[in-house]
């Protein structure tokens, strides 16, 4: 009976830390092969990184990427395990996103990636030629067809491995995560398990690399198109798998998917580990308010970097209520970070009396609120230009499409957590956090949303509810709906037309403000091109005259 023992390695390599990745690789070859493995499956791109963006169009990053390649071939004996490692590569043909068959200490194969995605958040199309042949191969007597991730997508490549010969097909993956995106991995697969006729074990990244995040959660599929193993999500994990005539025996614990909050929770945690990881940052620093979006956000830190290497900093105005103070030193407590109060009373009077007599006779407004935000802004950089830690920022995706923000202010940072979760997911995750007991005080989530930029400010007075604002957003940013769509989906007129030009008038903002973690279908950043100069009208009713 044919049977072959593969090993799968998820993996978290850094882009463009070749040395780095090919170490990491000979390591899980190594562990993999004294398991038992005969053929190792990498991700996709994994020498490299995913995605390397314009690293991709220096030749010598692809000379670079084939010294390593060549270092981990010669790893491999003509008795031991093959390796298939994701890799740039380039040759007289173009430059390919490539998976390199590695066996008998030589390269002895190239796959080029044929179905380039160009979508979304991706650019394939900017950096590679596509491949235009399927790859067979035999391996200790079982013919295994290679795919590499968007080939899966699409009728075709997959269903050619099986008519060249493929008994099984391996799949090579970068597949960012979106909530929920694993069930959309996994019918994809099972759809083409059913056209081919063949098992499929789909091997993906793992990791944060700048706004994207990986989740692993790499499985296999037997050829009934059933689900035979489920990988871990958001960790590293090495697994063998025997595929014997179709089915899979899988010799690793096989893992549930996560609740959704879990899901999205841990998405945000290995962003914010990760990228401050993979920056070399020695901490975080976060402005705690006494409101819910920077309690989040500390929580988040203190879960991807441990208390010891965040600081909560306080920074209260004459607006700020004693709640807000309460509730901060509670958090920071019980969470067991630093934390420290500096009053900005004195800054404001200094601003005030320095712009005193260019302000004369003009009636307060949104200038002395912003004023209190840039105050902070300033000192939370200063103690991250001090200390070398990165200011989180904590602005929400509700915020971020509405411009609720201030440039220069609240925007100032590095890193912004929340960008692309919605207020209403906020207040969710925050109950989610406290499940086993709580850890964020119960007012920060049932008192209403306030910027304390004056007395008694509330978000809600100038902001339609978030539960209806969120709605009205994710349709017209995440599925394209026009105002017109959405009014007759049941939303009210005018807080459909607030939300919206709110939205367009924002543009210039979310330009100039801090990449966050990518969590769903359409975020905030790489996927979100509009332009900051346009007039275009939207659909409206004109009978209803919303
Ligand atoms: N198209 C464009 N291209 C480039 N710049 C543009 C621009 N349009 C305006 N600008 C400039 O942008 C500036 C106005 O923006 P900005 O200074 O940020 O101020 P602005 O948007 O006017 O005010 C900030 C808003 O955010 C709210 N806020 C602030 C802080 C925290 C929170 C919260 O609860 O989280 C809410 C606050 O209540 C207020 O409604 C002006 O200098 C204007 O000239
Ligand atoms: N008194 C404060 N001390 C420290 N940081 C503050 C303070 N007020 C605001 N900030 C920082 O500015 C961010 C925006 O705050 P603001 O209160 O205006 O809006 P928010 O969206 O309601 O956020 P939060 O729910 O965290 O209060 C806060 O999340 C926090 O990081
Ligand atoms: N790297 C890729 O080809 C990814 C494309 C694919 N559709 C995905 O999101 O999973």
């Amino acid at each position: 009976m044919n049977a072959l023992r593969l090993g799968l390695a998820q993996i978290d390599p850094v882009v463009g830390d070749f040395a780095h990745n090919a170490a990491l690789i000979a390591g899980v070859f190594a562990r993999l092969a004294a398991q038992g493995a005969e053929l190792v499956l990498t991700p996709e791109l994994a020498l490299s990184g995913y995605p390397p963006e314009d690293l991709l169009l220096r030749p010598d990053f692809y000379r670079a990427a084939r010294r390593h390649l060549e270092s981990l071939a010669a790893l491999t004996t003509e008795e031991g395990p093959a390796l298939l490692v994701g890799v740039p590569w380039a040759d007289e043909g173009g430059r390919f996103n490539a998976a390199a068959l590695l066996r008998g200490g030589r390269i002895d194969g190239i796959y080029r990636k044929r179905l380039l995605p160009n979508y979304a958040v991706f650019d394939e199309k900017r950096y590679f030629c596509a491949g235009n042949e399927p790859f067979v191969f035999t391996h200790r007597g079982v013919r295994v067809g290679v795919v590499i991730c968007e080939d899966a997508w699409s009728a075709g490549p997959v269903e050619e491995t099986a008519v060249q010969g493929a008994e099984l097909v391996v799949a090579l993956n970068a597949s960012p995560y979106h909530q929920q995106k694993w069930r959309e991995r996994q019918a994809v697969v099972a759809e083409r398990v059913r056209a081919s006729g063949r098992a499929m074990l789909y091997a993906n990244l793992v990791g944060g690399q700048d706004e994207l995040v990986f989740d692993g959660a790499s499985f296999a599929v037997d050829a009934q198109g059933a689900l035979a193993w489920q990988g871990p999500f958001f960790a590293e994990a090495e697994a063998v798998l025997e595929w014997r005539e179709g089915s899979w025996q899988p010799h690793a614990p096989c893992f549930d998917p996560l609740p959704p909050e879990e899901e999205l929770y841990r998405a945000l945690v290995l962003g914010v580990r990760d990228y401050l990881g993979k920056n070399g940052f020695p901490g975080a620093i976060i402005g705690l308010s006494g409101g819910i979006d920077s309690a989040l956000t500390l929580c988040l830190a203190v879960d991807a970097l441990g208390p010891e290497r965040v600081r909560a900093v306080m920074l209260p105005s004459p607006y700020t209520a004693t709640m807000s103070l309460e509730d901060a030193a509670t958090l920071a407590a019980r969470l067991g970070v630093r934390y420290d109060v500096i009053p900005i009373e004195p800054a404001m009077n200094t601003f005030s009396a320095m712009l005193e007599p260019f302000f004369a006779g003009l009636p307060p407004d949104t200038t002395e609120e912003n004023l209190q935000s840039r105050i902070r802004g300033v000192l939370l950089m200063a103690l991250s230009n001090k200390t070398g830690a990165l200011v989180l920022t904590t602005g929400n995706k509700s915020e971020m499409a509405t411009g609720y923000a201030t440039l220069y202010g609240d925007m100032a940072g590095g890193f912004a957590v929340l960008k692309d979760v919605y207020k209403t997911q906020v207040y969710r995750l925050a109950r989610w956090r406290n499940r086993n007991g709580e850890v964020i005080p119960e007012r920060i989530i049932t008192r209403p949303p306030s910027a304390e930029l004056k007395p008694n400010q509330c978000d809600q007075d100038s902001l339609p509810p978030y539960d209806v604002l969120d709605q009205i957003i994710e349709r017209y940013m995440e599925w394209e709906c026009s105002p017109r769509e959405i009014i007759a989906a049941g939303f009210d007129a005018a807080a459909v037309r607030r939300a919206v030009t709110l939205l367009k008038r924002s543009e210039y903002k979310r330009r100039q403000a801090p990449i966050g973690v990518r969590v769903s279908r359409r975020a905030f950043g790489r996927d979100w091109r509009y332009p900051i100069t346009a007039r275009y009208a939207d659909e409206y009713d004109e009978e209803s005259g919303a």
